[in-house]
C-alpha cells in the first residue's frame, strides 16, 4: 500500500511574555483529544506560509503579519507520511480564540511536555523550547576572565543556551568552572550543557550533556534523563542517524562554512546542510564560520539557528 503523503502547516504563536499557544483537538477527528499546534493540511497549489495563513484565520480569527519558519519535522504514521511545516509567529493581529470551539491555552514554553502532544510533535516541542543561538565558550584558562566575557554574551547580547567546552582544565578545573558557570548561567535565566561525560551531571547539576560526535556514536542509548538536554556534535549523516536513535533533544552540524581556524578543512555548504537538516529528526544548530548575521539563512535551510564559538566573545575588553 502507498501511503498517503499529508503535508502540514502549523503555527507556535508566542505572546509577548513568551508564552505560545495550544488548542486541543476535537475527540472524533484524527490525533483527537491530543493538543496541537494550529494549522492544517495545504489546499492544492497553496504554499506553506499561504495556508498557514489561511488556517490561523479560519481557526483562531488572527492575521498573520509576519512568520519565521521554525522547523519541518517528516513523520510516518500507520495509516500516512505526514510533514509539518511548523512557523513560529510573534506578529500577527486580532486576540486568537478557538474559533471552531476548541479549547485553547497559553503556556510556558518549559510547562509544555506536561500536555499530551500526537507523537510527530516531540521535534517541534525541542525546537519551540529552544533558542535560535547556542554559545560554546572559548578557551580561557583564567576563570575570572572567562566568566566576565561570559556574562557579557548573557546580558547584552541576550544568550540562553550555553556549552561549556573546556578541553584544556583538568577535572578539578572543569568541576570549578562548571559550578561558577552554572551559577552565571541561572542568574541570567540560561540553561547550561557540559560538554562532558555524561556522569558528570551527578557532580554538577547542569540542565545537561553536549556529547562529542566520537562519544554519540559510542552509546547504545541516550545517557540522561528527559527532563535533562541532550545535544551533540555531527559532521554527516552517519552520526545525524545515531544522534536520532539514542534520542538527542538536538544537535550541531559542522563544519558549514570555512573558519578562520581552518581555513582549508572541506565544508558541507548550505546546499548540503538543507539536505541534511530537512531528514534530520530534531532542530540542528548550524556551526562553522557562523556568525549572528547568519541566523536568518540558517532558519530559512531549516536550522534551529546557529551555533559559534568565536562571534560571541568579545575580544576588545
Ligand atoms: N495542526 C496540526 N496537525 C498536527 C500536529 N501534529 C500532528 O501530528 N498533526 C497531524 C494531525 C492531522 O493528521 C494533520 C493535520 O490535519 P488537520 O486535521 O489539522 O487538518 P485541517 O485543519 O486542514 O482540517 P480538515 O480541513 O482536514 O478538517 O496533522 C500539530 O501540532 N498541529
Ligand atoms: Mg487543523
Amino acid at each position: 500500500m502507498i501511503k498517503r503523503r499529508v503535508h502540514v502547516a502549523a503555527a507556535a504563536v508566542i505572546r509577548g511574555d513568551g508564552r505560545v499557544l495550544i488548542a486541543r483537538r476535537p475527540a472524533t477527528v484524527d490525533q483527537g483529544g491530543l493538543w496541537e499546534f494550529p494549522g492544517g493540511k495545504l489546499a492544492p497549489y497553496e504554499t506553506g506560509f499561504e495556508a498557514l495563513k489561511r488556517e490561523l484565520s479560519e481557526e483562531l480569527g488572527i492575521q498573520i503579519l509576519r512568520a519565521q519558519p521554525l522547523i519541518r519535522v517528516h513523520h510516518e504514521y500507520a495509516d500516512k507520511h505526514i510533514l509539518l511545516d511548523v512557523w513560529q509567529v510573534r506578529e500577527y493581529e486580532g486576540d486568537p480564540y478557538g474559533r471552531e470551539g476548541q479549547p485553547v491555552r497559553w503556556v510556558e514554553v518549559d510547562d509544555l511536555t506536561s500536555y499530551a502532544f500526537p507523537a510527530a510533535n516531540l521535534p517541534i516541542l525541542r525546537a519551540v523550547a529552544l533558542p535560535q543561538e547556542y554559545l560554546i565558550t572559548a578557551e580561557e584558562p583564567d576563570d575570572a576572565v572567562f566568566l566576565d566575557r561570559l556574562e557579557r554574551a548573557l546580558k547584552e547580547d541576550n544568550i540562553r543556551l550555553v556549552q561549556l567546552r573546556a578541553k584544556g582544565l583538568d577535572d578539578a578545573a572543569y568541576q570549578a568552572r562548571a559550578e561558577k558557570t552554572l551559577e552565571l548561567c541561572r542568574r541570567h535565566g540560561a540553561k547550561l550543557l557540559l560538554n562532558a561525560d555524561p556522569e558528570w551531571l551527578q557532580r554538577v547539576d547542569a540542565d545537561g550533556i553536549h556529547l562529542t560526535s566520537a562519544r554519540l556514536m559510542e552509546l547504545k542509548r541516550r545517557p540522561v534523563p528527559s527532563d535533562k538536554w541532550l545535544g551533540a556534535s555531527t559532521h554527516g549523516e552517519e552520526q545525524l542517524n545515531q544522534a536520532g536513535q539514542i534520542d538527542c533533544d538536538f544537535v550541531t552540524l559542522s563544519p558549514l562554512a570555512p573558519t578562520p581556524s581552518h581555513p582549508e578543512a572541506v565544508t558541507i555548504g548550505w546546499h548540503d546542510f538543507q539536505q541534511m537538516v530537512e531528514m534530520a529528526a530534531m532542530p540542528v544548530f548550524a556551526l562553522g564560520g557562523m556568525t549572528r548575521h547568519h541566523a536568518n539563512q540558517a532558519r530559512a535551510v531549516g536550522a534551529q539557528g546557529i551555533a559559534s564559538i568565536r562571534d560571541f566573545w568579545r575580544n576588545d575588553s
